[in-house]
């Protein structure tokens, strides 16, 4: 049963188009940046006009419903019409049911965003408020980057060993037949000066990772290679990894490591768990769904990933965030079946996952939006403590050391843009 909505202020939101604002983001606010962005287009939001939090079973369906309320009410006048112009709220949901961390959204005061090299600032108030002023106007001054703080990543919760032990002991499991993949995953801590500048850690991932969104939503930042879903105008696409292996030395072993990636039957077999339940969870909302049947290897600088692009043609009235909260969570960060995995996740991991593998991105007034799942990822805490977590896919034949060595790769784009 959808959750009751909660009664909401109407908004007014104005788009207007400006110069390109080159690096956006240097307009970001260096201690809580709210950003979404790929390939250096994308959205970079400042202040709160509205802060919406949720939490437990029903998050993201309650989030789907206040949104389209939130929308409705809205008046939107957007001379642009990009990805990212007009009414927009970014978020962050947490992975599981009993998470002990909030579920966001949220709507800037002020949006700087720029698409395939149109540029626009939108500003968002109460609807009653005066019209005041648009544009570049509302924009502070590009800010200088802060340093980027040094630390080292220290396994937190579970060391090494104990992360290997619990593996094994998902492995067993999956022997005697309770679930047929499960994600194990770990966390690491530092500590950095509470007063850091996070967009300079969010540069160096957007640098590294161009091809990944590179996001920051209250305090959890990242760069993800997995489109969860992205919206537009009735079509939905979606890009699904599971199946992990190190990049090679030379461009001989990388070419190599692909090929077994390509063709190995374990990674396959992980991989195939993933985009089914993807396919599972799309169609009833669905007119149609198309996916390669084969997956392709997918090159990132620290991994090579087995993936799989899904189109999907939505059915009329779903928004971004009603297919968030179908999806979530798909077997790439849970396992399959899903309620019997989560089961499994929440007997051996020893700490509360929080917004990690859960849902990030925005929404719009349309309902259009762009989804990752938060991986590669740390939340910054106010005093500065990060958390990193990383996870693997396990199957029957996963072996406990690959799967360390496979989480050390995933906290590298985390672990070196801390160094
Ligand atoms: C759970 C994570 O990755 C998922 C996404 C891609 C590949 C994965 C794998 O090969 O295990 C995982 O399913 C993570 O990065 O923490």
């Amino acid at each position: 049963m959808p959750a009751p909505v909660a009664p909401v202020a109407a908004l007014r939101a104005v788009t207007v188009e400006v110069a390109d604002p080159e690096i956006l983001l240097a307009h970001a606010d260096p201690l809580a940046p709210l950003v979404a962005l790929r390939r250096g287009d994308g959205i970079v939001g400042l202040g709160e006009r509205l802060r919406l939090t949720f939490s437990g079973p029903d998050r993201l369906r309650a989030a789907a419903a206040d949104w389209r309320a939130i929308a409705q009410a809205a008046s939107v006048d957007d001379a642009v019409h990009r990805p990212g112009s007009g009414l927009v709220a970014l978020g962050s949901f947490a992975f599981a049911d009993d998470s002990a961390e909030h579920s966001v959204l949220v709507v800037p005061e002020v949006i700087v965003g720029r698409h395939a090299g149109v540029s626009w600032v939108t500003s968002i108030t109460p609807a009653d408020a005066p019209t005041g002023v648009t544009g570049t106007a509302l924009l502070p001054d590009p800010r200088p980057f802060g340093a980027r703080p040094r630390a080292t990543l220290a396994a937190a919760s579970l060391s090494r060993e104990q992360f290997t032990a619990v593996v094994g002991r998902a492995v067993a499991a999956i022997r005697e037949g309770r679930v047929e993949k499960v994600v194990i995953a770990r966390d690491a801590t530092a500590s950095i000066p509470p007063d850091a500048d996070r967009r300079a850690l969010l540069r160096d991932l957007a640098d590294r990772y161009p091809d990944c969104v590179t996001f920051a939503v209250d305090g959890l930042l990242g760069a993800s290679p997995e489109t969860l879903i992205s919206v537009h105008a009735g079509e939905g696409s979606a890009r699904v990894l599971a199946g992990s292996t190190a990049r090679g030395a030379s461009s001989a072993d990388d070419a190599a490591a692909a090929a077994r990636l390509a063709t190995s039957p374990k990674d396959l077999d992980e991989h195939a768990f993933a985009v089914q339940s993807v396919l599972d969870a799309l169609r009833p909302h669905a007119r149609a769904v198309m996916a390669s049947e084969l997956p392709f290897t997918l090159k990132l600088p620290n991994l090579w990933h087995l993936a799989t692009d899904v189109e999907v043609q939505l059915g009329a009235g779903a928004s971004a965030l009603d297919v968030v909260a179908a999806l979530h969570p798909t077997a790439a960060v849970a396992g399959s079946p899903t309620d019997a995995a989560l089961a499994l996740i929440a007997e051996l991991e020893p700490f509360d996952r929080g917004r990690y593998a859960g849902p990030v991105g925005w929404i719009d007034q349309d309902g259009d939006g762009e989804w990752v799942i938060a991986l590669r990822c740390a939340r910054i805490d106010g005093d500065g403590t990060l958390t990193a977590y990383a996870g693997a896919g396990i199957v029957a034949d996963s072996d406990p050391e690959s799967e360390l060595a496979e989480t050390r790769m995933k906290f590298r784009p985390i672990a070196d843009s801390l160094r």
